[in-house]
């Protein structure tokens, strides 16, 4: 263990992070002899929001890179039901069983950040979405938290490890409003000095009245935007306190300066305001999302479908066709006409077909989301 009580990298390629049991169980079916040719799926029985987004691909790559087996998957930003296989693969089982501890955990943990993403991207409904709550997390994961985030359809994510490519965007701290003798001086200073191209959005709850702070911001800055973090004692009626501001704001001349609202937004209240505010900054609604309970089953031993109880045997592969409908069929099986098979290879005996790219698993997942429904 280092500084932190975080697992290096040579640990987790290493298969070093893992269950006990996988490490004594591996060394008593050496003990044995035994090390039968398997094909294991990844599969979920049930989810906390449907569909779910398929993420965690990319690190899952890294992991099994060189070793002998075969990998397919769906690719990245996928939308996936219960019961479909997101994933398969095959080889002689001691070769990489140990893997299955830090493999489900890259794809339950990116998975279910993705799939909150996108739904809460859903309830939005063109509202822009920023990720703000890798604060909410071991600070060790903030970079798959936020591409995950990002694959999931947000507009921007807030923490400077964000993998390159990804709009890191922020406001300002109350802390550093009251760094200054006054929110003017602290509003003022910002629009004097943030770099050009970062918005003019003022923090206006700090002190004073949310409708007050925001006029004031406005009248001694070019300011963009509003941003309110109004603290839950103090939100007796938020879409009055809004719907205020707005009017204040308006009647003013200032139709142009967009609300943003952040602090402890959901879903929930993101369908509720999307009326009236421009942009959200969520945290904890992201970052903590649920995961999805990914399991990795055998389904065939020595090319003889089986399974334990609750799980279906077989090798299998997912069928899309062209109206989105899909089939689970075994993979020995043609699917049905003008469908395409999801699963696809990724790693052929430990080398890497292909590699996710973040950009073509975001769009995957933007084209999908206008046929979200609502909960
Ligand atoms: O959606 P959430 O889980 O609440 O996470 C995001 C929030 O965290 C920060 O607030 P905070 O008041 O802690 O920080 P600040 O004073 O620096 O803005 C940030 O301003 C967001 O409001």
């Amino acid at each position: 263990m280092g500084r932190f009580h975080i697992v290096d990298d040579d640990t987790i390629a290493d298969g070093g992070c893992t269950d006990i049991y996988f490490q004594r169980c591996e060394e008593i079916l050496k003990q044995e002899e035994k090390n039968p040719q398997v094909t294991m799926e990844v599969t979920t029985t049930g989810m906390p929001r449907s569909p779910g987004v398929f993420c965690g691909l990319n690190d899952v790559i890294a992991l099994l890179e060189g070793l002998p087996v075969d990998v397919d998957a769906m690719p990245e930003g996928s939308l996936f039901s219960a019961r479909e296989p997101v994933m398969r693969i095959s080889g002689r089982y001691s070769d990489f069983g140990r893997y299955e501890t830090a493999l489900l955990g890259f794809l339950c943990h990116a998975s279910g950040i993705a799939t909150a993403a996108a739904h809460i991207v859903g309830a939005a409904g063109g509202r822009r979405v920023y990720s703000f709550g890798s604060r909410r997390q071991h600070p060790a994961i903030a970079p798959m938290i936020e591409r995950s985030a990002w694959i999931g359809g947000v507009d921007g994510v807030s923490n400077t490890t964000a993998p390159p490519g990804i709009p890191v965007v922020g406001t300002m701290p109350h802390a550093y409003v009251m760094c200054h003798a006054s929110p003017e001086e602290a509003w003022v200073a910002f629009d004097r000095h943030a770099p050009p191209d970062v918005p003019r959005l003022m923090l206006c709850d700090t002190f004073g009245d949310e409708k007050e702070e925001c006029l004031r911001a406005v009248t001694c800055t070019a300011a963009t935007g509003v941003r309110l973090d109004t603290p839950r004692s103090r939100r007796g009626n938020m879409r009055s306190i809004l719907e205020e501001v707005r009017w204040e704001l308006d009647s003013r001349g200032h139709e142009d300066v967009g609300i943003f609202l952040s602090g402890g937004v959901t879903e929930e209240d993101i369908r509720t305001y999307r009326d009236i505010v421009a942009s959200f900054g969520v945290g904890g609604a992201i970052a903590n999302a649920p995961v999805i309970d990914f399991s990795l089953d055998i389904v065939s031993i020595e090319g003889e479908a089986i399974a334990k109880r609750g799980k279906w045997s077989g090798i299998k592969q997912v069928w899309e066709s062209p109206d989105g409908e899909r089939t689970v069929l075994l993979a020995s099986a043609s699917g049905p006409t003008g469908a395409t098979p999801l699963l696809e290879p990724v790693i052929k005996d430990g080398v890497v077909m292909q590699r996710p790219e973040t950009a073509d698993a975001r769009a995957r997942v933007l084209r999908s989301i206008p046929n979200f429904r609502d909960p």
